[in-house]
């Protein structure tokens, strides 16, 4: 009631203490309460079970203080009673006060508790643990019985547990609150505490635990004895950080498999006994932490593979591989981006990545952010985390300039294959299924998901401990045929995946994804990212991280460009990660001043498109915008790669907008800070808001207006199909682009082909992007005769681009399909409807 804290202590806490009870039957801890924080008045709500006590057994409860900085807790008050006399007095009074006794020295005060004890049928614990007993051995005898009891109880292996993950939590609370000094420790340091700690505070009340747990959580005790104190930990950390990270990373592996034993895991109870058969894998476990004890006792490397809680044995064969090559994967699904700058973004990528290690009802969590705020780099680095940890189970990310991620088989074949390759026994039942069904692979998406995923992972799903994380990055640019199908996937199927599956989902906020995710939000837990601006620190470290190399490049003093213009840079970016890294490329490029630069672009006055006004800047002050033919290329360029579904080249680009060869090189020189580019490699723009831009109705600059965009693209393709030009995007090389042989068998029917595969037609043309001009071309096609010659060779949403053309011009263009049959046994849907 009132507490005259020690002086020593007052100053280590200034406020309110952090309060927790501990609870003795005899010698033996039957409850710690959970650390009530900064509460004068605490209240714990908590309980435990006695066993049968003699009235005469004296029940001793202790508060503690604790002290986050200090590594042991602070007694602060203790009280006794005997089991007789406390059952008496709650059974005459409401509400029972226990005057507590103040530890000399610790603090000064008043201290009361309020606890309640109440008998319940013994005969009745006794007559449940026989009944569960007798679906083991059936019937059982009496002596039996009672030994079940005990061994049920078993409260001294139960509280040796938790003792011992006690001592384990304080030294990982310490590894974790050396923070910064361990950053590449600390990720998972932080897990391996956070599980631990949930498990601790569910076994005070466990009633069965395993001996090759106890030894489990001993091992880790022995070798985490090094972590104990805090300043010794600060001054060595550096010097073994690298061992710390293998030790901190097995310790989060152990953490699963104690949670998955204690039945508060992944898994269902059904499965825990399958769990019990992981015997063998705990003893592993326990003798790998004994040698890293004894490697980190005499500083020795360690090898670098974790004992995993996951694979229990390894089932692989040949067969196998060559059963997933049916699979249709993504070809190329891997981020560009190298994660988080590290000091960026720690806190959201804790709370994620805790979140989805963490056992939740809520399965998926849904990433939502306006664009260029950081998603995707937030995702790179969950993804990350877990596939250190070997559970990143699957990714996709989808892209505008990569269309083919977007078709529905395979996004679920990525899937499919990204899981059969985290788990052995997940290959295995992935694998069974397709050596069944050699047709599955062609089946609609709903049968796939159910046969290929689903059915697999759920017979597969004791096997499991610990999450597996699946990853769908940029939601919002899956194209548009599969979109809505996907999102109810997520809503409506992702949900029935077995628990261990967690999945992460960004995107911008979009009203589709926003109306749906919210209908289910019993399996979706939503975490928008603020663009908060009283937290800019992530961005001003980028930005300060971004200065270094400009001021290296162009030989600028080391204080360039000073704490003032920096501060306008971080208050200008709005706390948007995207218009700082164009903003410092624009202003670092090689060819560029960068001091007349960085003036410019805090000139530009404050409005909401803030962004849109940096590329309009970056776009005008690049080139000679005053020579037209400088002018209509390279909107005829910036155009194609901002629809292109699949990057092209520099030298595919000349010939699709009928330049002259080497154009697209020299001119995308000039745009470094918008295009991803390299001489001889596809070009592609460097954030999918620069395609927003590009293709945006009212985007208009001094040079650049988006309404040539189309007519440019529109006049650019039919000019080289007047040409005849016997053009292909496909996967071929360079060398094979300009001249693209038609089969034989196919050109015996196609007296004049000609031979063009769209790629990047389709739901960006509109009828009205046919006037006068274009209408002139198509009759002339018309009046020549020419053909079509649909190339099927890629993946169905080219064809749905294909078909929206078809559908845009049939009225005027006789549309001959041809086709080699060999090629088509997929596509044989798609065909009927062309
Ligand atoms: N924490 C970070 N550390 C370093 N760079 C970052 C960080 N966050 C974002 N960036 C930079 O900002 C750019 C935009 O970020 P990102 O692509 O993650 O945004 P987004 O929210 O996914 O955008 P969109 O919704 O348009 O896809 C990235 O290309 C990257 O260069």
């Amino acid at each position: 009631e009132t507490i005259d804290w020690h002086p020593g202590l007052r100053d280590q806490y200034k406020k309110s203490p952090n309060l927790y009870v501990k609870v003795y039957d005899r010698k033996h801890r039957i409850l710690k309460t959970k650390v009530v924080k900064q509460k004068i008045d605490p209240s714990w709500d908590e309980s435990c079970i006695l066993n049968s006590p003699p009235l005469s057994t004296i029940l001793t409860f202790c508060l503690f203080h604790d002290v986050p900085l200090v590594g042991s807790d602070v007694n602060v008050a203790k009280a006794e009673t005997s089991v007789g006399d406390l059952l008496e007095r709650c059974r005459s009074e409401t509400d029972v006060w226990l005057d507590m006794e103040g530890s000399r020295g610790k603090s000064r005060g008043t201290f009361r508790l309020c606890v309640s004890l109440r008998a319940i049928a013994a005969q009745e614990v006794i007559t449940k643990v026989a009944r569960e007993a007798s679906t083991l051995e059936s019937p059982l005898p009496v002596g039996k019985v009672m030994d079940t009891i005990e061994a049920a109880q078993g409260l001294d292996s139960s509280s040796k547990l938790s003792d011992t993950l006690d001592g384990v939590l304080s030294a990982l609370k310490n590894i974790v609150e050396v923070g910064d000094a361990l950053a590449k420790v600390h990720p998972y340091a932080n897990t391996a505490w956070k599980i631990l700690t949930s498990v601790y505070n569910i076994i005070q009340h466990q009633q069965e635990t395993d001996n090759e747990v106890v030894k489990l959580a001993e091992a880790m005790a022995q070798l985490y004895s090094f972590a104990t104190d805090v300043e010794s930990l600060k001054k060595h950390s550096k010097s073994f950080e690298d061992i710390l990270l293998h030790i901190t990373m097995q310790t989060v592996e152990c953490a699963f498999l104690i949670q998955e034993y204690c039945g508060h895991g992944f898994l269902e109870r059904v499965f825990q006994t399958s769990i019990l058969g992981a015997t063998k894998r705990i003893v592993q476990m326990t003798n790998e932490l004994l040698r890293l004890k004894d490697a980190f006792a005499q500083g020795m490397a360690v090898q670098t593979t974790i004992v995993s809680a996951k694979i229990l044995d390894k089932v692989e064969n040949l067969e196998n591989l060559e059963l997933l090559k049916r699979l249709r994967c993504a070809s190329s699904n891997s981020s560009s981006s190298e994660g988080c700058l590290r000091g960026t973004r720690t806190e959201v990528i804790k709370h994620i990545a805790l979140s989805l290690t963490i056992p939740s009802e809520r399965q998926i969590i849904w990433l939502s952010g306006v664009a260029g705020s950081g998603k995707s780099t937030i995702a790179t680095s969950v993804s990350e985390h877990f596939r250190v940890l070997g559970r990143l189970g699957a990714q996709i990310r989808f892209s505008r300039n990569h269309g083919d991620r977007s078709d529905k088989t395979v996004i679920l074949h990525t899937i499919a294959s990204g899981l059969a390759n985290t788990h052995p026994h997940i290959k295995q039942a992935i694998c069974n299924t397709l050596a069944h069904d050699s047709h599955l692979v062609e089946a609609p998406p709903g049968t796939q998901f159910q046969e290929l995923i689903l059915n697999p992972l759920n017979s597969v799903k004791g096997h499991l401990v610990g999450p597996l994380i699946i990853v769908i990055d940029a939601l919002d640019e899956c194209a548009e045929d599969s979109r809505s199908w996907m999102i109810e996937l997520i809503a409506n199927s992702f949900p029935k995946l077995p628990k261990v599956f967690r999945v992460l989902v960004t995107s911008r906020p979009e009203s589709d994804m926003t109306m749906i995710f919210s209908k289910n939000s019993a399996a979706i837990y939503q975490c928008p990212l603020s663009l908060n601006q009283e937290n800019n620190s992530d961005i001003s470290v980028y930005i300060h991280h971004c200065l270094k190399p400009i001021r290296d490049l162009h030989g600028l003093d080391p204080l360039w460009p000073g704490t003032d213009t920096v501060d306008q840079l971080i208050n200008r970016s709005g706390n948007l990660f995207i218009w700082a890294a164009t903003a410092l490329k624009f202003v670092g490029e090689r060819t560029a001043q960068p001091k007349k630069r960085l003036e410019a672009v805090l000139k530009m006055s404050f409005r909401e498109d803030n962004l849109d006004q940096l590329y309009a800047l970056a776009l005008e002050s690049n080139g000679d915008w005053a020579d037209p033919e400088f002018r209509e290329s390279t909107t005829a360029i910036l155009s194609t790669i901002a629809l292109a579904k699949l990057p092209m080249t520099d030298s595919a680009i000349d010939a699709m907008c009928d330049l002259q060869v080497g154009s697209t090189a020299s001119i995308l020189q000039h745009f470094g800070s918008v295009i991803q580019w390299n001489v001889g490699h596809p070009a592609t723009t460097l954030h999918a808001s620069f395609n927003d831009f590009i293709l945006h109705p009212n985007t208009i600059t001094p040079n650049f207006d988006s309404a040539m965009v189309k007519k440019s693209l529109v006049l650019g393709c039919f000019r080289v199909l007047q040409k005849h030009l016997r053009f292909n995007i496909c996967n071929l090389p360079d060398s094979h682009l300009l001249n693209c042989e038609v089969p034989a068998s196919v050109k015996a029917h196609l007296p004049d082909s000609l031979t063009y595969t769209s790629r990047f037609w389709g739901s960006h043309l509109a009828e009205s992007d046919f006037d006068e001009e274009v209408l002139q071309l198509l009759k002339e096609f018309l009046a020549n005769k020419f053909l079509f010659w649909l190339e099927v060779v890629s993946v169905q949403q080219e064809f749905a681009a294909v078909e929206q053309v078809l559908r845009i011009t049939e009225q005027y263009v006789q549309v001959g399909v041809a086709w080699e049959l060999s090629k088509l046994s997929k596509k044989s849907t798609w065909l009927t409807t062309a």
